[in-house]
């Protein structure tokens, strides 16, 4: 349920938003009023409060779009959008200013209203009924109200006007001559409205990629990148500054001033705008290793699996959905036929003996590599502010202990890890077929795409080209468990640098993982003891991204809030 309630001062309107959430076990509650206003304004909190009660998590904050987009499930009360609306006003000098357009700040908040899956209800006072105000202030107030009220009407299921304690069921579209019945009752000059939209389809859960063109590989260099320019220093300085302002001792906020800071120096500002649009990309592909028994799963699972995630059932959906990001599935080497909305760059089915040297050719890496960095290319020009790798593939630990025990010259037995869960049987195969791969991978250790095809397979090989492009496009991006670094070390050989514009979003159990992220320099966000891969180690991190960011934009200085500095 997304449900507008539009009212009047004292109409009753934010009675009935709570009546609307009277079911839900926990409720979300965005105050957006000024905390710092007067006793009157105050006692008016308070008294919401009180009627509120314990089931109600109050949270002060006006990054609307944030929070929805942050915990998209969550069971949310939004009081009001008036108060919101006059603090855009306020931050972008709109109030003497009829040049501001907040268009696109409302066009930001109605995407993230409907992207949530969880109940919403939102509170915002109607007085487009009441005389036209006198003054120019006043009358931007009621223009740019009445076009948000109509925004957001179009992107909830109801709208419903409460006067007197009365309600009313507002329906989607006006009778045609309701404008011209409604001004010759009060005496105006008819106005244009603008027409309702009706409300945005909800994106499929499936298939987000389905909407992007299918690129000719074979246009797409695959070995040669840019060089990559590194986020702004000068920018981390800024931010390390402001951070000092903020009301709490210096590094309080430990790890997430850091993220913070690195956020700013990514996008080159500070504060850093919140995230808008972040997108996991599951690369997906099987092994001939996995058939001799080196997993505690049979090769079919990789199939199914896919399919479960493009419908929507998989951990990282439910992760991403909370989180905000969206979720894209690549067959590059599943070793059955998969939908063709997931199939576009598939290489081969199925990578080839890596215990050979043969998991591709020279030629199916190159377009591995070419399709994971055109994944990138299109997710940044389509607006994606965060990337993140992801993995599936039955049998794919293997290659990737096989890369990382390479490339950071360490021995087979140190590297094997219990992947899905193996048993010992299975660890002695598992660690045989690691010390094949590695006699061939040696041979290749400066260079980038024959190692990837002799050992990597064409899953691997993608994802190391989406994370090289990533950092040349200057788009920040987070590595998962063991498989996705394993790609970055050698998407870091690819792109030199690439690696400062990455965060590992978590320590996985596969003692390979802590080994690529020392030679990488990256220190995981989070350590929960995941293991499951799909790039759902990520996702976990990504609310603390989005609250890193929140840090720097919403806390008060030392200077704003009147709090006493230390020595
Ligand atoms: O991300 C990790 O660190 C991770 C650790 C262990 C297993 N996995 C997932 O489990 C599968 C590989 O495990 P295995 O035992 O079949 O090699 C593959 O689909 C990975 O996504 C992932
Ligand atoms: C069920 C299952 C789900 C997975 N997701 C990533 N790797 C996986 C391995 C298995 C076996």
């Amino acid at each position: 349920m997304r449900a507008l309630v539009l009212g009047g001062i004292r109409s009753g309107k934010s009675a009935h938003a709570e009546e609307l959430l009277s079911g839900a076990p926990a409720v979300r509650y965005i105050a957006t009023g000024d905390p710092d206003g007067d006793q009157a304004w105050r006692d008016r909190i308070d008294e919401h409060r009180r009627r509120r009660g314990d089931r109600y998590r109050t949270v002060e904050s006006r990054n609307l779009a944030g929070l929805l987009r942050a915990a998209p499930a969550d069971a949310t009360l939004i009081d009001d959008l008036g108060t919101w609306l006059t603090a855009r006003l306020d931050a972008t000098g709109a109030w003497d200013d009829p040049t501001v357009d907040l268009s696109a700040e409302i066009d930001d908040l109605c995407a993230a209203i409907a992207d949530v899956t969880g109940d919403l209800v939102i509170v915002s006072p109607e007085v487009g009924l009441a005389v036209v105000p006198a003054t120019a202030s006043g009358r931007r107030f009621a223009d740019d109200l009445g076009r948000l009220n109509a925004a957001v009407a179009a992107v909830c299921d109801t709208a419903t006007l409460v006067v007197a304690g009365r309600t009313l069921d507002l329906q989607a579209t006006a009778a045609p001559d309701a404008p011209a019945a409604v001004a010759a009752a009060v005496q105006l000059e008819p106005v244009q409205l603008e027409p309702v939209q009706p409300a945005a389809p909800r994106p499929a859960p499936s298939m987000p990629t389905a909407d992007l063109p299918t690129v000719d590989l074979d246009a797409v260099d695959a070995e040669v990148f840019p060089a990559v320019e590194l986020p702004d220093h000068r920018i981390v300085d800024e931010a390390r500054a402001r951070q000092l302002q903020l009301t709490k001792p210096p590094l309080a906020l430990g790890r997430l001033e850091e993220l913070g800071n690195w956020m700013s120096a990514c996008q080159g500002v500070c504060p850093p705008r919140p995230l808008t649009a972040p997108a996991v990309v599951v690369f997906a592909g099987d092994h001939a290793v996995a058939t001799d028994g080196v997993s505690a799963y049979p090769p079919e699972v990789t199939a199914q699996m896919v399919a479960n995630i493009a419908s929507g059932g998989a951990a990282i959906n439910v992760l991403s959905r909370r989180a905000g990001v969206a979720v894209h599935v690549l067959d590059m080497a599943v070793a059955a036929d998969t939908d063709p909305r997931v199939s576009r760059y598939k290489v081969r089915s199925g990578s080839g003996d890596l215990r050979r040297g043969e998991s591709l050719t020279i030629a199916e890496a190159r377009r591995a590599v070419a399709a994971g960095r055109t994944m990138a290319d299109q997710l940044v020009d389509s607006g994606a502010d965060l990337l993140i790798a992801g993995d599936m593939g039955i049998g794919n630990t293997t290659p990737a202990s096989v890369l990382i025990g390479t490339l950071t010259d360490r021995e087979p037995v140190v590297v094997v890890g219990r992947g899905t869960g193996i048993d010992d049987a299975t660890w002695i195969r598992k660690t045989a077929a690691i010390r094949d791969g590695m006699r061939y991978a040696r041979r290749y250790r400066n260079e980038p795409l024959a190692l990837l095809a002799a050992v990597a397979g064409a899953d691997i090989a993608a994802m190391a080209g989406f994370l090289a492009q990533a950092a040349v496009r200057r788009t920040p991006a987070l590595v998962d468990g063991v498989i996705t670094a394993a790609a970055a070390l050698v998407a870091h050989r690819m792109a030199p640098g690439a690696a400062s514009w990455w965060q590992a979003g978590h320590l996985s159990t596969e003692p390979a993982h802590r080994f690529a992220l020392d030679d990488l320099g990256l220190a995981p966000i989070l350590d929960l003891s995941m293991r499951l891969g799909e790039g759902t180690g990520a996702v976990a991190a990504v609310p603390l991204i989005a609250s890193s960011i929140d840090i720097l934009t919403d806390m008060a200085t030392f200077g704003e809030a009147g709090v006493s500095g230390g020595e």
